[in-house]
């Protein structure tokens, strides 16, 4: 067993389990009725049966996979590749870009989740730009800042593909979105309005061999905070997901029906692992509270509504390092029975 640093050491009750069981059941969507439909999301009865397993995966998983999405080969190709290339970077070239306290983008491998320091470096970009966000998660502050993205002279591609492949992940985006809004019973575009200025990030994840895949953790266990992730990885693995969990994001649009499941990423010695995870966010001054459709006198809404901007302003901010209070978690606004 290697030394680490002891920053990187999960209590005993979150380390990974090297005998892992590999998911089995896991839902598997094929989006081809949507794509290669003329009408879209417009005839939601020409694609009833993607719509049911769409609301089912949401409702038992929180979690599934696709196929025939739609978003082409070429783009994940060229992303991987420059992907790798930007983390052979030597460390000062990286430090360029470096993420900090003024500008929560760019490069960063530092990062803590729940006080544990994660077996990986990162570089994250939003999609619009700039991409406005309270400046401060102060309640009563109503200042705002313009968060531009920070590219990096090496390698020079990495903006325009990067770019590329935001614009791919922006139209998949709004199909599931879709199929799960009419999952809900309510119309396509429902949610729509939500992303106009959206908040959306794009990560891409280095998860180095490590010495002690049976201490760290590449990620530690949490749940997406926004309105869905989608997440391309290579053929190393790791990604866990826990079977049900008491969810985040969508589960307050859907006054719980739908649930964001908890999940972390396990590391090993051998083989360095690299994803590019899209985290679809809606704008910021948007108000998150249970729709009112989905909710009844018998089925009141279980949450309070809070303010998307300055709740991730307030998790952009408190991850950069170790801190002794616990991190804000969409589960803080759920009214007590
Ligand atoms: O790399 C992965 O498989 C998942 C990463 C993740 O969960 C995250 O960045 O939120
Ligand atoms: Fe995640």
């Amino acid at each position: 067993m290697g030394n680490i640093n002891p920053a990187f050491i999960q209590s005993i009750e979150h380390r990974p389990k090297l005998d892992f069981v590999v998911g089995d059941g896991i839902p598997l969507i094929d989006l081809s009725p949507l794509i290669n439909s003329s009408e879209g999301l417009s005839n939601p009865k020409a694609i009833e049966g993607l719509i049911r397993q769409v609301g089912d995966a949401c409702e038992k998983w929180g979690f599934f996979q696709v196929i025939d999405h739609g978003v082409p080969l070429e783009s994940r190709r060229k992303i991987e590749k420059v992907q790798r290339e930007f983390f052979l970077n030597p460390l000062e070239e990286k430090l360029k870009v470096r993420r900090d306290l003024v500008n929560p983008l760019g490069y960063y491998d530092m990062e803590h989740t729940k006080n544990v320091r994660d077996w990986k470096e990162v570089f994250d970009f939003t999609i619009k730009e700039p991409t406005v966000i309270p400046a401060s998660h102060e309640p009563g502050d109503y200042e705002v800042k313009h968060l531009t993205n920070q590219w990096p002279d090496h390698p020079s591609i990495l903006r325009e593909i990067c770019q590329e492949y935001a614009g791919e992940m922006e139209k998949l985006a709004f199909k599931l979105l879709g199929l799960m809004s009419l999952s809900l019973g309510l119309p396509a575009d429902r949610f729509n309005d939500f992303f106009k200025d959206q908040t959306s990030l794009i990560r891409l994840n280095h998860y180095p061999p490590c010495p002690s895949p049976d201490l760290a953790l590449g990620v530690g266990r949490h749940k997406d905070g926004g309105a869905l992730t989608i997440l391309a990885q290579d053929d190393v693995g790791g990604l866990e997901v826990k079977r049900k969990s008491d969810g985040e994001w969508v589960r307050v649009w859907s006054n719980e029906k739908y649930m964001s499941v908890e999940h972390r990423v396990a590391v090993n010695s051998e083989r360095e692992r690299f994803s590019v995870p899209y985290f679809f966010n809606p704008g910021h001054y948007v108000i998150v509270k249970p729709i009112e459709e989905l909710t009844t006198e018998q089925d009141p809404p279980k949450y309070k509504e809070y303010n998307w901007g300055k709740f991730f302003a307030h998790r952009r901010f408190t991850n950069l390092k170790r801190l002794d209070v616990k991190n804000v978690q969409v589960s803080d606004f759920r009214i007590s029975e």
